[in-house]
């Protein structure tokens, strides 16, 4: 431990979002400081609806919003969610590109949007193409890697500009078993020094590598905690590591959605 006390790079205050009828989040509070932090939760709990808000691309119906030490929610300036948007590294579900772009391009294309230092760009692409392992097919266009490459590449131009804040939706969709092990350490190591949301609903992502969970459900925070405590909730003793209810932490995962439907149902 540095002894320095972590600051909050995210801060969310009674964040409620609609989608016409449907309300995808209900008045949530949550904050985010450096590491790794998995959302997990059912379809349809609203996890991509927090990650839209956070990465500026989506207007929270209402709520408070601060990413690194800005306001970006309703009313709030433009020129403060510009600067915000320059250090943010975001991979929405489905991402466009162009087909016809090289790796290269593509990535070098998302830093210019960034407004990256154009000094800075051709190394930066570099680094960050190199870091998903994907140095060799640099200059292949985007149009003839396979699914798990094109998943790498949006991956890629997330942390082309080595982003303070770094959003990721379901990021190991679509990668082997491999590609999952070496995606889990990237993350792992970026989450030194930024702070890295995932949203996922494999339950041995978080278990490899998010240092703590938020499970949602019905746009509700169901469960906080780190990764050890959910694991702890689904019973760790011996011989038990496999069952057919689980490993412990998809058990700890079950029991908190569990006790979080037991609590709404009794209010
Ligand atoms: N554009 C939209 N129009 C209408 N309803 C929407 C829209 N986007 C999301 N919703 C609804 O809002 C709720 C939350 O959806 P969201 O995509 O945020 O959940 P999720 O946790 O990311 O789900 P999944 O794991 O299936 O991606 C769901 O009921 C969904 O049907």
């Amino acid at each position: 431990m540095s002894g320095i006390e972590a600051v909050n790079t995210v801060e969310v205050r009674a964040l409620t979002v609609r989608h016409r009828r449907t309300t995808a989040l209900d008045a949530v509070d949550l904050d985010f400081a450096p590491g790794v932090h998995g959302l997990l939760g059912p379809n349809g709990a609203g996890k991509t609806s927090l990650i839209r808000v956070l990465a500026t691309v989506a207007a929270p119906s209402a709520g408070r919003v601060e990413l690194l030490g800005q306001e970006v929610g309703a009313g709030s300036d433009h020129r403060g969610r510009a600067e915000v948007r320059r250090r943010l590294g975001y991979l929405p579900q489905e991402f466009g590109y162009y087909p016809g772009f090289t790796v290269r391009e593509f990535v070098s294309y998302v830093a210019w949007l960034k407004e990256m230092d154009a000094a800075a760009v051709p190394a930066a692409v570099e680094h960050a193409v190199d870091r998903v392992g994907l140095a060799d097919r640099i200059d292949a266009k985007v149009k003839t890697l396979s699914g798990g490459m094109v998943r790498r590449v949006g991956i890629a131009q997330a942390i082309v500009n080595d982003p303070d804040l770094l959003l990721l939706d379901e990021p190991t969709a679509g990668l082997d078993p491999e590609q999952r092990v070496e995606f889990r350490a990237l993350i792992r190591e970026l989450g030194r020094t930024t702070t890295v949301i995932v949203s996922t609903h494999l339950v041995e992502d978080i278990a490899a590598a998010c240092t703590d969970v938020t499970l949602i459900e019905a746009g509700r925070i169901a469960y906080r905690g780190t990764t050890q405590e959910l694991t702890d909730l689904g019973g760790t003793e011996d011989g038990e590591a496999q069952r057919p209810d689980g490993n412990p932490i998809e058990r700890g995962y079950t029991a908190a959605l569990r006790a979080h439907r037991a609590a709404v149902a009794n209010r």
